[in-house]
């Protein structure tokens, strides 16, 4: 049985999934959201809802939110044991570097992220980032898998998984996370989770873009098939456990971000198909879509490695290089036959 405890908690950044993972944890613990935009920090304050990035979930009253970095750090560094503090960084992959340079010279006691890509500069994975900045000392992790902020800030069902190679920390975020209407499953493959929930998004932009040209609900089964084929070469490529493909952070998200209208990165495709410019694309969006400079990352990270990646490529061909949907699902289908399995 899982016992509830109660932990001190600070997410920096005040996005859609910050907003919604501090709304979900804070009726079990002691939260503390962080923002790095005063203005935008007290106007949240003041309405008690994130009308920028998660419009209509209002706060929970036991929430508590800062724009002031020192607090936000302090609430977890000066902790007790007892308290047991779990520090998480809710920012984009495009952040996190930063981020982490912002926490380098303090005690922090660990930290879970849950975004979601490659850093496009680097080609690297986010727990290289972290470790690139932190060093290996600080215990670290990710938590990932099917989760629209939307749907967790009102409290509906979603499972999750948290990935770390130190046990005390996957229990910890289990702990803590755990709960309620939110069930949260453990493993060590940081490779693989972290592969799964970059390269879901590219392929979500793939099977927007299908279903926005009208190709049908069969090339949607296929290119999400066929991208999860992607995913897993990428991932044994670089060191994750096949298995953990078949799971949460692989198949469960590719098909909840594949599907589901809430995804950024699905909308980015369908917007593609109508034949939008991606500029235009991204500015309507607002958000952040991992997937666009996923795509890019990716590309040259598979021709790196000689992992062949069709839909990968197809996207960025589609994204930076300016072939239009239509083509890019014609050059799809033009491909030579491959053993399924190969
Ligand atoms: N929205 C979802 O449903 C969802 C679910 C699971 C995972 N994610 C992942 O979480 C990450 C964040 O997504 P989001 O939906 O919150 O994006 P968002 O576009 O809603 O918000 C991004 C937030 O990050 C902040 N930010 C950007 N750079 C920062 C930095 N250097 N330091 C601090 N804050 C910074 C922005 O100010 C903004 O508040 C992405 O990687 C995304 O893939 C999102
Ligand atoms: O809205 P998206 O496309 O960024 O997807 C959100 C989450 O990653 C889904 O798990």
């Amino acid at each position: 049985m899982h016992e509830p405890k109660r932990h001190k908690i600070t997410v920096l950044g005040a996005g859609a999934w910050g907003t919604a993972v501090a709304i979900a944890l804070a009726s079990r613990h002691d939260v503390l959201l962080w923002g790095r935009n005063p203005a935008q920090m007290a106007t949240l304050e003041a309405a008690r809802e994130n009308t920028d990035y998660l419009a209509g979930y209002p706060l929970p009253p036991a929430l508590r939110v800062t724009a002031d970095f020192e607090q936000a750090c302090t609430h977890v560094t000066g902790a007790s044991a007892d308290e047991a503090p779990l520090l998480i960084a809710a920012c984009p992959v495009a952040g996190l570097r930063p981020l982490m340079q912002q926490l380098k010279e303090r005690p922090i006691p660990n930290v879970v992220w849950l975004c979601k890509g490659f850093e496009y500069e680097t080609g690297l994975l986010p727990h290289q980032v972290v470790r690139e900045v932190l060093g290996n000392a600080v215990p670290s992790a990710v938590l990932s898998g099917p989760s629209f902020a939307q749907e967790v800030a009102r409290g509906l069902p979603c499972a999750l998984t948290v990935a770390s190679d130190s046990a005390a920390l996957r229990e910890r975020v289990v702990s803590a996370v755990h709960g309620g209407s939110i069930r949260v499953y453990a493993c060590d493959d940081m490779v693989g989770v972290e592969v799964g929930g970059a390269v879901k998004n590219i392929l979500a932009i793939a099977t927007g873009a299908s279903d926005g040209l009208g190709l049908g609900l069969n090339a949607r089964a296929a290119l999400i098939t066929r991208g999860l084929a992607e995913i897993t070469r990428l991932g044994i490529a670089l060191g994750a456990k096949p298995a953990t493909f078949m799971g949460l952070t692989g198949m469960g998200d590719l098909i909840l971000t594949c599907t589901g209208d809430l995804s950024r990165n699905r909308r980015v495709g369908l917007a593609l198909a109508q034949g939008k410019p991606l500029e235009t694309i991204v500015a309507e969006l607002g958000h952040v879509a991992e997937g666009v400079p996923c795509a890019k990352a990716v590309r040259e990270l598979a021709k790196k490695l000689g992992v062949d990646m069709p839909i990968t490529n197809a996207v960025a061909g589609v994204l930076f290089d300016g072939v239009s949907a239509s083509a890019m699902a014609s050059q799809l289908l033009a491909r030579d036959p491959r053993n399924e399995l190969a």
